[in-house]
């Protein structure tokens, strides 16, 4: 057993930040491996709004006989609510999970390493931050990583695991284990704009976005040509409104700003939508109606 196997076992307690559609679920991932859970949001209201979306998921699940009622009420009560940052000194492993705005994450990264116990690694959910940047706001840079899951989380099987350039092969080691302990498949990733998963996937959505913009197509059919004709589950469309057309946004300006190649410049109509405040899923409003 080498040392990162030994650590792995000493995460009792996992720190989320934010409680919006991804903190929540790896919240629920983490009290459901058996973790104690905090997870902190900016408001009371958004927490547990987080919290009761946690509730509703695992009621869900009860219903269809996936877990009992009695492991749903325990998943639940292993998760504490918070809005006070300081409450994160009690987490051996955090994972930041709060809007995908550089100079929010930086902000929290530069608390996170003031209030946690230098021996804690700090990772981050983000889409396409580079992870080197993040670290860079730390006076433990070897001890923050890319913890990359997908949407939703409680069903996706992917983490992308991103290696920044000073993360130790410990850190790495300790998170790919913890993934596996969510019941993840980790794949390993390099500090790139993007990473894999977002530098593949969002020019996808965002010529999808062209398509419609350029009247190629109606959504619907669009849609339609990429679930049917290539077999994807969901069409580009639905899928950036089930990401959240800001966070979209805020992938495709990494891209092009990490690459400056215009392949990976926003289509107009995303930035339209999004200052318009039509996120997607979130808002009631996106290419669809919901
Ligand atoms: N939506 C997706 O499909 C997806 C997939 C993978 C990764 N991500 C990444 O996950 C992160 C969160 O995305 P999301 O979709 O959950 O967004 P979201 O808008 O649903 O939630 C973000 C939450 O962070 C909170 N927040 C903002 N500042 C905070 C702070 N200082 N402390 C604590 N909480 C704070 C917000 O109040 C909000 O509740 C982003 O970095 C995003 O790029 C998103």
């Amino acid at each position: 057993m080498n040392n990162g196997e030994k650590k792995n076992m000493t995460v009792k307690t996992f720190g989320v930040i934010g409680s919006g559609q991804m903190g929540n679920g790896i919240a629920q991932v983490a009290a459901a491996s058996g973790l104690q859970v905090v997870m902190s949001d900016v408001k009371q209201e958004f927490a547990e709004k987080g919290l009761a979306a946690i509730g509703k998921n695992l009621n869900r699940l009860v219903e269809k006989e996936k877990i009992s009622q009695a492991d749903g009420q325990a998943i639940l009560s292993r998760v504490k609510i918070t809005t006070n940052l300081e409450d994160m000194a009690a987490a051996d492993y955090v994972v930041e999970a709060a809007t995908e705005r550089e100079e929010l994450k930086f902000g929290i990264f530069r608390e996170l390493d003031r209030i946690c116990p230098p021996h804690v690694i700090l990772g981050t959910n983000t889409s396409s931050i580079p992870i080197g940047r993040i670290a860079a706001q730390t006076d433990r840079p070897e001890k923050v990583i890319g913890m990359h899951f997908m949407n939703p989380v409680p069903v996706m099987k992917l983490v992308e695991v991103i290696r920044g350039l000073a993360t130790s092969d410990e850190t790495f080691s300790i998170t790919w284990q913890l993934c596996e302990k969510f019941g993840k498949t980790p794949a390993e990733a390099n500090d790139f704009p993007g990473f894999i998963a977002n530098r593949i996937l969002m020019p996808m959505i965002n010529e999808a976005i062209f398509c419609l913009y350029q009247s190629v197509g109606k959504k619907e059919d669009i849609d339609t040509v990429m679930k049917l004709g290539m077999n994807h589950p969901m069409g580009p469309l639905a899928l950036a409104d089930l990401i959240g057309l800001d966070t979209c946004l805020a992938i495709m300006e990494t891209l092009y700003d990490g690459f400056k190649d215009s392949k990976y410049r926003p289509c107009p109509l995303l930035r339209k939508y999004v200052e318009a405040g039509w996120l997607g899923r979130k808002s009631g409003k996106g290419f669809y109606t919901y």
